[in-house]
């Protein structure tokens, strides 16, 4: 029983978002996200990590395939991970989809004095398909973990 747990859990597919045009000033931080979601199951979006993507994003593919490649991503997706803290249109863009979409997803953000987070992804709380999470980064393997618990 617990092996057959174990196995459904390591195919879930899992969105990650973060900042890329937004800025980059957390990309060490979505790598450790990352690193500790691949314990969870397949992440689809592994280059929102990648510290060779500078503010300018990908720039061997269009603008128009990135969204529909990414669009694609999150429709398969089982689960959404974003971190929230650098504002960005694009990761905004991709919540807003991905609750529409029914998904089960959850926004980490921290506070940062004199920033407060946009009601539009702090009202989407709802406590069961939706959590909007202030956390620490020593925070990030504990929430998961419960987070993953409920998925
Ligand atoms: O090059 C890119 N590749 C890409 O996958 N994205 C997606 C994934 C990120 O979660 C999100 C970031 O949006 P933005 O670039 O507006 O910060 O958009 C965004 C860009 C650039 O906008």
């Amino acid at each position: 029983m617990r092996k057959t747990t174990c196995v459904l859990k390591m195919s879930l597919r899992i969105y990650f978002a973060g900042s890329i045009r937004g800025g980059r000033d957390d990309v060490q931080l979505y790598m450790k996200i990352i690193r500790l979601l691949q314990g969870y199951g397949t992440v689809l979006t592994e280059h929102v990590a990648d510290e060779r993507l500078g503010a300018y994003g990908e720039k061997q593919i269009s603008d128009e395939e990135i969204h529909k490649r990414d669009f694609e991503w999150l429709s398969q997706s089982d689960v959404m991970v974003a971190e929230v803290t650098q504002p960005s249109l694009g990761v905004g863009y991709e919540i807003g989809r991905a609750v529409d979409m029914n998904k089960r997803i959850l926004c980490l953000h921290r506070p940062q004095p004199g920033k407060r987070l946009s009601a539009m992804i702090r009202g989407i709380h709802n406590g069961s398909s939706v959590t909007v999470r202030d956390y620490e980064e020593k925070e990030i393997e504990s929430i998961l973990q419960t987070f993953f618990s409920s998925v």
